[in-house]
């Protein structure tokens, strides 16, 4: 399913992506700078998101490095899809590790600044950026593991609970969840869907009824997040779980393609991008068929 929704975002995204590459003012590819370091290791990076691949091992680990917050602004929505479209289009990365280079703050989730007094273009350019994020990594035919080395909040929360696996720093001062409620702003739909899949209906429900975030013991006990290990040990950690995961047979098992094969598969969209450029009333209308959604991984 998974792969389902991979396809179906990537033929919403190429396009679009590949058009910002060439028209935008936000940055886009011609930002990201391509490096070889040593034992078959490369990187590239932007101004917000350092991608560094591991060709010995498949595992690439993007890494979140937009000072203050990690914030969620267009210009870092656009950049992170663009390297994930890259990773899922580099059939040598099996896995994706997500983390942030900031202390103490994994991703403030999105940019206050974006949704306030920007025009109705400005907004529906950025709400499309926000759905084809999540589109893409929760959509997404690599393992995606989130090393959340800090707070995070709303948005932040979603991007980890896009990922397979949460792993996170058992710091009793960081937080984590959906809490749009309290500001007084309601999640949409597929936001409290990737949480009820993760945590149940219940806790769900009372997450954001309350808009609750919940310290690393309290997320671990919810099953928010799969692990709690010391601060300086989750991305080794997290290093260590995506060995395990791609040792689990993919679907290739009796295929040659370490990935997917595009040929086995219905690749009929089921998730559709919907045009929000001029409608409000519209910005939480990701159309999400749920049992699309129910073979992950
Ligand atoms: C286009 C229109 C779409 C409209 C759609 C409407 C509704 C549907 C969408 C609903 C979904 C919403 C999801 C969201 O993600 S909303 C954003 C929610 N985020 C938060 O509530 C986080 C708020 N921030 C914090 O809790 C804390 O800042 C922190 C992340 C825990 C970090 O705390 P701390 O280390 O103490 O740092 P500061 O608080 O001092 O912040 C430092 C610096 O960063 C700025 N900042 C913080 N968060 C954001 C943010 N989300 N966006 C932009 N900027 C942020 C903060 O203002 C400080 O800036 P200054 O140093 O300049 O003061």
């Amino acid at each position: 399913m998974a792969t389902l929704l991979k396809h179906s975002a990537k033929y919403a995204l190429s396009g679009r992506l590949a058009r910002l590459c060439v028209h935008s003012r936000h940055g886009g590819l011609q930002c990201l700078q391509p490096c070889l370091l040593p034992h078959q290791r490369s990187a590239s990076t932007g101004s917000k998101i350092l991608v560094e691949m591991d060709n010995s091992t498949g595992i690439a680990v993007l890494t979140m490095k937009s000072p203050p917050v990690n914030s969620l602004s267009l210009d870092f929505l656009t950049e992170f899809s663009i390297s994930l479209e890259k990773l899922e289009l580099d059939r040598g990365c099996r896995g994706v590790i997500l983390t942030s280079a900031l202390p103490k703050i994994f991703s403030a989730g999105l940019d206050i600044m974006e949704m306030c007094g920007k025009s109705p273009e400005h907004c529906g350019e950025f709400w499309k950026a926000v759905q084809e994020m999540w589109l893409r990594l929760y959509g997404s035919s690599m393992i995606t593991i989130a090393a959340i080395n800090g707070s995070s909040p709303a948005g932040g929360c979603l991007m980890a609970l896009a990922c397979d696996y949460r792993i996170m720093a058992e710091n009793p001062k960081y937080s984590i969840g959906l809490n749009e409620t309290q500001l007084g702003i309601v999640a949409p739909f597929w936001f409290k869907d990737t949480l009820v899949n993760t945590v149940g209906n219940r806790v769900a429900e009372l997450s954001l009824q309350l808009g609750l975030l919940y310290s690393a013991p309290d997320a671990l006990r919810t099953g928010l997040v799969d692990l709690l290990v010391p601060e300086d040990k989750v991305l080794s950690t997290a290093s260590q779980t995506m060995t395990q995961w791609l040792a689990i047979p993919g679907e290739n098992a009796i295929g040659s393609n370490p990935r997917v094969s595009s040929s086995k598969v219905d690749l009929t969209p089921k998730v559709h991008m919907v045009d929000l450029s001029h409608s409000s009333e519209s910005m939480c209308s990701l159309n999400w068929i749920p049992w699309t959604c129910s073979n992950r991984a």
